[in-house]
């Protein structure tokens, strides 16, 4: 086979053998480089040879057969691709369209720009207006996507809700803006508090979590507001608080709704001032916190009833985003599943698979526990399977009966109190197994608790 013609998108050769559908390589030797493959591909067999389309290659050998050709090109005022009269050779040839101006540094790049471009647009011409419309809102979606992809890579979402929340961390994150955070437990408002920080210019700074339904009331405000040495009894030493130890970082206070009303008005202060007044000292000290707070219960029923304080409502309501409950997230339930289970798979070096019906029942159990019972699912489901297959038996999923869960605030308070009080009793009092069972955190548990003024000690 000889190469007769070459030009950057096609050749003539002579001497061919081939199908029309079939791809085959040309070898021309280009000078200063030797010889080059080209994929090809026949267009048309004439008497004279075949005249054969070129792939592009890589940029060398593209940039090696373009000098090869300017070198080679005929002293004429015609376009060398259609012979069209042209004499100014500085635009593009008004017949077909091609690049004329061959001195330009950049012609490869216009050259193959314009190649697309055309085949592009011969394709589409192709196309009817349905089409069209499809590829439209297709590549609409994939720049969403891209544009709200989530800002850490272990944060997942692709359902609406979720791209939705993505964009709001990002607009956010960069401001001082304070943050709340609404959500069921486990819906990931930790996570979100920490992607707040990590987008932030404080990001070198410190990120301190304190669960104000954790620690008891009346060790909370040293806890946050640090003490001085000799302030009450057992305060053996001066002790910073956690506003302190956040300065220079982010604040991230979950069960907000659970702070009592004279740290309430603490937080306040400090929200209108930025000073923070330690237990026993006479001083004020000047902190510079971003505050994310985060709550699963419905404040706006708290200011309702008086526990809640309105101003520090809107103080901290400047900037709220609602997470999702896991129910309404579509497919991102079988993606989140998918990711644990690689997790999982990845750490223990084991790889396994859900089976069908293991990705129906993710689909369908109605996960009070949001991602966190996931999570915990997929890792029982992980440990339990004896094969490669995760079903849902070993995920004690039952799409049947699903675990009736109390909704910390969509149930009157008395139903929610007996089933709280029934697990506890199921679990010999222990929070952890009690929690266990209603897939929630430890944190969420004793927040239940106390929500309910459960005392634990007297039912023993
Ligand atoms: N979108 C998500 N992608 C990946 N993991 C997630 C996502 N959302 C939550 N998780 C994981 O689920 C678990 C619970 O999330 P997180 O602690 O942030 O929830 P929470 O709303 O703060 O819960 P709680 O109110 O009970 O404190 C964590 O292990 C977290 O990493």
């Amino acid at each position: 086979m000889t190469v007769r013609e070459l030009s950057l998108s096609g050749a003539l050769v002579v001497g061919l053998s081939t199908q029309l559908s079939e791809i085959f390589a040309i070898k021309p030797v280009l000078p200063g480089k030797g010889e080059v493959e080209l994929l090809a591909k026949l267009v048309r067999q004439g008497k004279d040879g075949a005249a054969v389309r070129l792939f592009y290659s890589d940029q060398d050998t593209m940039q090696a057969l373009w000098e090869h050709i300017r070198d080679n090109l005929p002293p004429t005022d015609s376009c060398p691709y259609c012979g069209h009269p042209d004499d100014s050779r500085e635009g593009s040839c008004d017949k077909c369209s091609l690049y004329l101006n061959f001195s330009k540094k950049n012609y490869l790049e216009r050259h193959i720009e314009n190649t697309f471009a055309q085949r592009l647009n011969i394709r589409l011409s192709r196309l009817n207006l349905e089409h069209i419309q499809k590829i439209i809102q297709f590549v609409d979606a994939k720049l969403l996507k891209v544009q709200h992809r989530s800002p850490d890579k272990e944060f997942l979402g692709t359902s609406q809700g979720m791209l939705s929340v993505f964009s709001m961390v990002r607009k956010v994150a960069p401001t001082e803006m304070s943050v709340l955070l609404l959500g069921e437990s486990g819906t990931g408002k930790e996570l979100t508090a920490r992607s707040l920080h990590h987008l932030s210019s404080r990001r070198d700074g410190p990120f301190v979590a304190v669960n104000c339904a954790a620690i008891p009331e009346t060790l909370l405000e040293a806890e946050l507001f640090g003490y001085e040495k000799g302030a009450f009894t057992g305060a053996y030493a001066t002790k910073k608080g956690k506003f302190e130890s956040a300065d220079g970082g982010t604040l991230f206070l979950d069960e907000i709704g659970d702070l009592p009303a004279s740290l309430q008005a603490k937080l306040l202060r400090f929200l209108e001032d930025r000073l923070v007044q330690p237990v026993g000292s006479a001083h004020s000290r000047k902190i510079d916190v971003r505050i994310v707070a985060a709550t699963n219960c419905d404040l706006q029923r708290a200011m309702a009833h008086g526990q809640f304080r309105t101003d520090l409502f809107y103080r901290l309501n400047s900037f709220t985003i609602k997470l999702p409950p896991l129910r309404e997230r579509g497919e991102d339930k079988v993606r989140l599943a998918r990711h644990f289970l690689e997790k999982f798979s990845r750490s223990e070096n084991r790889h396994m698979e859900f089976s069908d019906e293991a990705l129906d029942a993710i689909r369908n159990h109605p996960w009070p526990g949001n991602v966190r019972e996931l999570e915990n699912k997929v890792r029982r489901g992980f440990l339990m399977a004896t094969g490669r297959v995760v079903d849902p038996e070993c995920m004690e999923l039952d799409q049947g009966d699903p675990a009736p869960v109390p909704e910390a605030d969509s149930k009157p308070g008395a139903t929610q109190k007996d089933y709280v009080i029934k697990v506890l009793e199921q679990n010999g009092y222990v929070i952890a197994r009690a929690a266990r069972q209603l897939n929630i955190s430890r944190p969420s548990m004793y927040a239940l608790i106390k929500k309910h003024g459960i005392n634990i000690d007297n039912m023993k």
